[in-house]
C-alpha cells in the first residue's frame, strides 16, 4: 500500500464488498467495528519512497525537468456544461480531468509522469498535517482510495498504481477483483462522477480535500455502477474520511442514492446527442467527436454495401469527417433521423463502449521459436483470429506460463503483431535485409520484427529517443538480430537505404483507452495538435532513410484522423512515396476501412484501435 494508510498488517480482508449478491458480513469486526489489522495511523501529509522502482522508471515518472508535481491540490469542479473550464485544470486545458492536477501529461504516451516516489493515500488533506486513525474499512477499499490518490493527485498511471497496491496489500481472488472493479471503474467514469458531486455539493469542488473527493468518487461509483449494497457503499465511504467531513460525505451519498444512474445521466448530460453519448459512456466530448470523424471517413468506416468507395466519394466523405470534427453544427449524429446517421451513431456508441471493456491478454508466439497452436495448447488459450502468432488468454497470469518465462512468447496486442508482420510481409525487390524501426521503445514491434528478421537473415536497427526505453528494447530483443540506438529518429545517424522502415509514431493513444483507465480524462485535444508535427517529421525521416523501392509502414495506436490519414495524405503529396493496399497484409481481418490503409477498431476486431498505412518509396 502506498504512503498514506499505514496498517500494521497487510493482510487482506475478506467480506469486503458488501455486494448485493453477497451481503457483507460484519462478523469479522471487533467490538468497535474495526478490522484489527487495519488499525494504525494515517499520514496525510507524509512522503515516503517506494524503494522498489528502478532509475529508469523513476526518470520516466518525473517528467520534464522542473515540472512541478500536482501534489495534493485539487483544482475544483470539472463542469462539462461550463465553457469556462480553465479554472478546473490549472493548466488551461480544454479537456476535463479527474482531480485537477496543476500540471499535465505532455507528448502523448510518453512524457506523462508516472507514479511518484512519494505517493500519498487519497492525497494531502488540507489544513491537516497530523495523522489520523486508519479508517475502519476493508483493505480493498483502502488500497483503492490510495491508488486513486496516486492517480488523480500525483499523476500515476492507474494500470500501474492499482495493481501495485493490490500486490503490496497481498490481495487476491475476490478482494483483488473488487478493488480492480471499483478502482478502474472510478478512474474511467471520473468525469461523470465529478459532475454528480458538483451538482450535489454545497461546497465548491476546489475546496474539497483530495481524500474526500476520491472517497466520494469511489462511493458514487459503487452506488451507481456496481451491485454493492447502498448501505455498504455509503457506510464505507463515510468511514474513509476524517471526522469533520463525515456528515458532508454522508449527505452527498444519500442524495446520490435517491436516483438511479439513468436519471443522473439524463439530468446532467450536456445538450446534444453526441455530448450525451459521450457523457453516458464516460468520455470527454472531444474524444467522441474524434471517433465520429473517423467513423464518418472512408478510412475508418464500415465498408459500404457496394464495396470500396470511389476516390471522389472518399474525398467528399473525408471533408465531411473533418467538418464533423471541427464544427459541432455539422455533427452527422446530432439528429440521427436518417438511416445512415443512425447506423453511424450506433457504431460510435459501440466504439465508445469498447473503451470500458476489459482487454483480454494477447500473447505473441515468437516466430521461429514456437507456433501459435503449440502456445495455445500449453497455455490453454485460444489461437488468434487474425495474426498467425496470436493466442488469446482468458485468464491467469501470463508470466506464469513457461513459454513466456523462456521468452518464446510475449505479451502483445494482436493489432501490433499484425503491423510488425505487415512490415515484413510486403514485397520488396532485392531486400538486402536492412530493416529500421524508428520509434522502437519499449520494443514490442521490434521483438516481432527481430524474430522475423532472424528467420530471414536480416538485421533490425531500433531507434528510441528515451534511454530507459532503449534499455527495455535491449531486454525484449535479447538474442535477436536487433541493434538499439538511442537518439532522435529525425536526426540520428543510422545510415540510409533501409529496405523496410517502421515509423510507429508517438501518438495520443486514443486507440488504447481501455488499457489506461483514467487516460480519457487526462488527455487533451491539444496533445494531438502538438504531436502531429512530430509524427510527420518522423515519417519524413523514415522515408529519407528508405531505399527507392523500399517500404515505409506508418502506424499509430490512435484512430484520430489528424494522426492517421492526414499525416499519410500529406506525405503522399510532399514526399516521394506512393501508397500500397495494406488490406491483404492483415487478411483475414476485414472491415478495416475503405482506403488503402488499415484502421482496426476494438469493437470490431478486439484489438486496440490501431492504424497503419504502407508507403513505397518511388524510384529516383
Ligand atoms: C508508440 S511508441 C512505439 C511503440 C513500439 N513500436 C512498440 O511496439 O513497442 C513511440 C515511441 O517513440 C519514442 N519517440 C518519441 N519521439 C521520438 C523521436 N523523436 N525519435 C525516436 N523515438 C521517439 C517514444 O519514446 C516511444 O517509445
Amino acid at each position: 500500500m502506498s504512503g498514506g494508510f499505514r496498517s500494521r498488517s497487510k493482510k487482506a480482508s475478506t467480506a469486503s464488498t458488501g455486494s448485493k449478491r453477497e451481503p457483507r458480513s460484519e462478523a469479522n469486526r471487533g467490538a468497535d467495528g474495526q478490522h484489527p489489522e487495519q488499525r494504525g495511523r494515517i499520514s496525510v501529509g507524509g512522503k515516503r519512497h517506494a524503494g522498489n522502482r528502478d532509475d529508469a522508471q523513476a526518470q520516466e515518472q518525473k517528467g520534464p525537468a522542473g515540472e512541478k508535481n500536482g501534489g495534493g491540490g485539487n483544482r475544483g469542479r470539472i463542469n462539462q456544461r461550463d465553457n469556462n473550464r480553465s479554472d478546473h485544470r490549472g493548466g488551461g486545458r480544454n479537456g476535463r480531468r479527474g482531480g485537477g492536477r496543476n500540471d499535465r501529461p505532455r507528448g502523448g504516451n510518453d512524457r506523462r509522469r508516472g507514479e511518484r516516489n512519494d505517493r500519498r493515500g487519497g492525497g494531502r488533506s488540507r489544513g491537516q498535517d497530523a495523522s489520523f486513525e486508519v479508517p475502519d474499512v476493508d483493505t480493498p477499499r483502502l488500497i483503492t482510495l490510495s491508488a486513486l490518490g496516486a492517480v488523480f493527485n500525483d499523476g500515476a498511471y492507474g494500470n500501474i498504481a492499482l495493481p501495485r497496491e493490490i500486490t503490496e496489500a497481498g490481495l487476491s481472488g475476490r478482494d483483488a477483483a473488487f478493488a480492480t472493479e471499483i478502482g478502474y471503474g472510478t478512474m474511467r467514469m471520473v468525469g461523470v462522477l465529478d459532475e454528480i458531486i458538483g451538482s450535489c455539493s454545497s461546497r465548491p469542488m476546489s475546496e474539497l480535500d483530495p481524500i474526500v473527493l476520491n472517497a466520494l468518487r469511489m462511493g458514487i461509483y459503487q452506488l451507481l455502477y456496481t451491485r454493492v449494497e447502498d448501505h455498504a457503499a455509503v457506510d464505507t465511504s463515510v468511514r474513509l474520511v476524517p471526522q469533520r467531513v463525515k456528515g458532508f460525505v454522508n449527505a452527498i451519498l444519500r442524495a446520490v442514492q435517491k436516483k438511479p444512474l439513468e436519471q443522473w445521466i439524463e439530468e446532467l448530460a450536456p445538450e446534444g446527442k453526441l455530448a450525451q453519448l459521450a457523457f453516458r459512456t464516460g468520455h470527454p466530448e472531444w474524444i467522441a467527436r474524434s471517433y465520429l470523424a473517423t467513423l464518418s471517413a472512408p478510412s475508418g468506416a464500415v465498408p459500404s454495401a457496394n464495396g470500396v468507395g470511389t476516390e471522389s466519394s472518399a474525398d467528399g466523405a473525408r471533408a465531411d469527417a473533418s467538418a464533423a470534427r471541427s464544427d459541432p453544427s455539422t455533427d452527422p449524429s446530432a439528429e440521427p433521423s436518417t438511416g445512415s446517421s443512425t447506423i453511424l451513431f450506433d457504431e460510435l456508441a459501440k466504439a465508445l463502449e469498447a473503451d470500458s471493456t476489459r482487454p483480454i491478454v494477447h500473447l505473441a508466439a515468437k516466430p521461429g521459436e514456437i507456433s501459435a497452436d503449440e502456445l495455445a495448447l500449453i497455455t490453454g488459450g485460444e489461437e488468434g483470429a487474425y495474426s498467425p502468432y496470436a493466442v488469446y488468454l482468458e485468464g491467469g497470469n501470463p508470466a506464469d506460463f513457461e513459454p513466456v518465462q523462456e521468452k518464446l512468447a510475449f505479451i502483445q496486442d494482436e493489432g501490433s503483431q499484425l503491423i510488425g508482420a505487415a512490415l515484413v510481409r510486403v514485397d520488396v525487390d532485392n531486400d538486402a535485409g536492412r530493416w529500421l524501426d524508428l520509434c522502437a521503445g519499449p520494443g514490442g514491434k521490434a521483438t516481432m520484427i527481430g524474430s522475423l528478421a532472424a528467420i530471414d537473415g536480416a538485421t533490425v536497427t531500433a531507434v528510441e529517443i528515451a534511454p530507459h526505453r532503449g534499455d527495455l528494447i535491449r531486454k525484449a530483443t535479447e538474442g535477436l538480430p536487433v541493434t538499439v540506438v538511442v537518439g532522435d529518429g529525425r536526426t540520428v545517424d543510422v545510415g540510409s537505404s533501409f529496405d523496410r522502415v517502421l515509423v510507429d509514431a508517438p501518438c495520443s493513444g486514443l486507440g488504447s483507452l481501455r488499457r489506461r483507465q483514467e487516460s480519457r480524462w487526462t488527455k487533451d485535444e491539444s496533445d494531438i495538435e502538438e504531436l502531429t508535427a512530430l509524427q510527420y517529421e518522423l515519417l519524413e525521416a523514415g522515408v529519407s532513410r528508405c531505399k527507392p523501392g523500399g517500404v515505409v509502414v506508418y502506424s499509430t495506436c490512435s484512430p484520430d484522423l489528424r494522426e492517421t490519414r492526414e499525416i499519410v495524405d500529406k506525405a503522399l503529396v510532399t514526399l516521394p512515396v506512393e501508397e500500397l493496399d495494406a488490406h491483404p497484409l492483415v487478411a483475414p481481418m476485414d472491415n478495416v476501412g475503405r482506403e488503402k490503409s488499415v484502421q482496426m477498431w476494438t469493437y470490431r476486431h478486439g484489438t486496440d484501435s490501431m492504424f497503419f498505412a504502407v508507403l513505397r518509396k518511388k524510384a529516383e
